[in-house]
């Protein structure tokens, strides 16, 4: 089977454009197995993504965390497949279903963008203390559970050991949590780490995690209900900014995706 190695902003994944249909697969097991770092291809994910329609453009997209876990939203996953779709078919714009949501998809320039639906806002979920200091999160629902902390200096953090901490905390059992740090930085710009369930580890970057980041950023006051560039472990920054005809409830976020390899699957 032929895959793609791609990655959105830093966020890795093993894409599977239209799988043969007789090729079904156990795909939670084919996850763990290919995302694996040593023993397989390695990625944050697998992505699966079908073409049900040409016009209008719609492809159905599933994507699967590296321990096998389903992801409900994952923002660089639908840019990478909006890349590849792009590639394969010549879309420009499109809509992908990814757990029955439907996403707006836009290819412009280098930048690939898609929507991401905004839920529930709690402000101080959770509670913790980092290196001493008692830190609170808010959470934002972006598709996925993400909780959001405002700290001084994200690279002061240990994001691995306070992540995985509040992504098992008993207030947030038993779903648990994706973990993001944010710091102001300058003007609409803010400096990002995210601890990813799932793949239990930091990732480079997480689009799911940035929107969640602005909202939450935006509510605090920190930044302008308007496009915010957010910086993250890759060095490549995904830009968040709220949709035009319903700005309280849908966020574009969009950045660069780069193919890195195409292979057959053994
Ligand atoms: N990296 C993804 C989010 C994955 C979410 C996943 N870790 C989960 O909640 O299960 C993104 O770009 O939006």
């Amino acid at each position: 089977m032929r895959f793609r190695k791609i990655h959105g902003a830093g966020n890795d994944f093993i894409l599977l454009s239209d799988p043969e249909p007789g090729s079904q697969k156990d795909w939670p097991k084919e996850a763990e197995r290919l995302c694996a770092r040593r023993t397989g291809v390695g990625a944050d994910g697998l992505v699966i993504s079908s073409l049900i329609s040409k016009a209008p453009a719609l492809l159905e997209v599933e994507c699967f965390n590296a321990d096998g876990s389903i992801a409900t939203m994952c923002g660089n996953a639908l840019r990478c497949t909006a890349w590849a779709a792009h590639r394969d078919h010549g879309f420009g714009e499109m809509s992908l279903r990814m757990a029955g949501v439907t996403h707006e998809a836009l290819v412009k320039d280098d930048s690939i963008w898609v929507t991401a639906e905004v839920g529930v806002i709690q402000p101080r979920r959770v509670h913790t203390v980092i290196h001493g200091k008692p830190t609170w999160f808010d959470s934002a629902h972006t598709g996925t559970e993400h909780v959001v902390a405002v700290v001084d200096d994200v690279e002061a953090i240990d994001a691995v050991m306070v992540g995985r901490l509040v992504r098992h905390h008993a207030d947030l059992a038993p779903l648990g949590t994706n973990v993001n740090f944010v710091q102001a930085l300058g003007n609409q710009a803010l400096k990002i780490r995210t601890y990813e369930r799932g793949v239990e580890e930091e990732t480079l970057s997480c689009g799911s995690g940035a929107v969640a980041a602005v909202v939450i950023a935006t509510m605090r006051g920190l930044v302008a209900p308007r496009a915010v560039t957010v910086h993250n472990r890759a060095g490549e920054p995904l830009t968040v900014r709220p949709h035009s005809n319903r700005p309280h409830r849908t966020q574009w976020v969009g950045g660069p995706v780069t193919n890195t390899f195409e292979g057959v699957l053994a």
